[in-house]
């Protein structure tokens, strides 16, 4: 067992930069956690004060009942792995992975035997007489994850693990150290600024900024919903559409169309309330033709990203939406085409990712629906409520 407590953890530099401000967090027995944020937000800090490398300035930090906020590095019984993996040049693979046995007065004879074993189980057993300098960058990440094994300690520290590897080797690097965390069932930290490489390996994953958390929750929680603003800005591959929304009865009018209020909503929002509209670019679909209840505007930029493009869309923030009055004739779908099609390219930037083959051209009017269930809506950056999509139905557009 070795869960990781951490309450009202605080840490101020001398010079007085407070990098944790009194962070609550539970990190359980045998789960690969990430800490993700961008540079500054003190992750590293977190990780190091775990590891006892920083001296908490307040608060504390427990390894199932022991309380080591006071204990030295050694007597905590966590490994780190650094970002540059901190090999001793000077020594071989065998002397590296035997180093911290070495420290612990294990005998020579033990130490040979645990340093063979811990290199077979990570393929490293050809390697052991060479030194960190003739070894790639996958090797070398190898040993630094082999001496951090061979002392079986209860928690790992993986500092930014894979961000020497070059693109290709990441990835492999990354399906191992998954299926290494899996068999090893070690309770393991690692730090990125990567939110796919966070998505991707954890069970969980804690989102800061500025020393704060701002979200705990697997990869799923925090992709679908995230609770915040910052959560959804910095969560996904393309960053979530966020579109100024109001309230209107049992409506929701973004963009000069008229969504209606998911069930559950109503409790949660008042009349007339200005909020802010969620929805990743993977949760709208486009459509080269009005389909009724859609947000509609004029295709600007289509960026390839391989098996699929990024399409940003102008879609006019004013319609006659909001003053009650209809914005056109007849069909709906329609009508509101024609008030995108019209307006000035003034308005909302919305993003909508489109399969491969199915591209727009830049100057094309489009319309985007989002699917079901994927709408969130944010008051004051958080999360309010889970708006259900349009139902495709004429009368749900302006106009209609
Ligand atoms: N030894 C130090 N002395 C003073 N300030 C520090 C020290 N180490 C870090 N800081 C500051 O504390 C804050 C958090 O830093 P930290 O390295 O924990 O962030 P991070 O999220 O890991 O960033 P990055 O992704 O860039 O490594 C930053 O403002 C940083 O400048």
């Amino acid at each position: 067992m070795s869960a990781i407590t951490m309450r009202e953890l605080t840490k101020v530099y001398p010079g007085g930069v407070q990098a944790l401000d009194a962070l609550d967090l539970e990190i359980a027995d045998g789960e690969f956690f990430a800490l993700l944020g961008p540079s500054g937000c003190g992750k590293t800090t977190l990780l190091r004060t775990i590891a006892g490398l920083e001296v908490a300035s307040g608060g504390s930090v427990r390894i199932d009942d022991r309380d080591v906020t006071n204990l030295p590095p050694g007597k905590r019984d966590v490994a780190m792995v650094f970002q540059d993996y901190a090999l001793f040049p000077h020594m071989t693979v065998q002397e590296n992975i035997a180093y911290p046995l070495r420290i612990k007065k294990v005998d020579r004879r033990s130490r040979a035997a645990k340093a063979a074993e811990t290199a077979d189980e990570l393929g490293l057993s050809a390697l052991l007489e060479r030194r960190p300098g003739q070894l790639s960058g996958g090797q070398q990440q190898r040993v630094a994850l082999a001496r951090a094994m061979a002392c079986h300690p209860q928690v790992f520290l993986l500092d930014e693990p894979l961000s020497n590897l070059d693109a290709r080797l990441r990835l492999e690097a990354r399906t191992f150290l998954k299926r290494l965390q899996r068999e090893l069932g070690v309770t393991t930290v690692f730090v990125t600024h990567d939110q796919a490489e966070a998505l991707a390996l954890a069970d969980r994953i804690a989102v800061m900024e500025g020393g704060r958390i701002r979200q705990v929750g697997t990869p799923t929680e925090v992709f679908r919903r995230p609770a915040n603003t910052f959560v959804a800005g910095f969560i996904g591959s393309t960053p979530m559409n966020l579109v100024d929304a109001t309230v209107r009865g049992d409506e929701l009018h973004v963009a000069g169309v008229r969504l209606p209020l998911p069930e559950g909503a109503h409790a949660q929002v008042t009349d007339g309330e200005s909020l802010v509209y969620g929805v990743r670019p993977e949760y709208l679909d486009y459509s080269p033709t009005p389909v009724p209840g859609a947000l509609t505007g004029q295709v600007v930029v289509v960026e390839n990203l391989g098996s699929f493009s990024l399409v940003s869309l102008d879609v006019p923030d004013e319609t006659a939406a909001d003053d009650g009055a209809p914005a056109g004739t007849g069909h709906a779908g329609s009508s509101a085409a024609a008030a995108g099609g019209a307006a000035e390219a003034a308005g909302t930037s919305v993003q909508v990712v489109v399969a491969e083959g199915s591209e727009p051209e830049p100057g094309d009017t489009g319309w985007v629906v989002p699917r079901p269930g994927r709408s969130l809506l944010y008051r004051d950056g958080n999360l309010v409520a889970v708006a259900a999509a349009p139902a495709p139905r004429a009368g749900a557009a302006v106009g209609g």
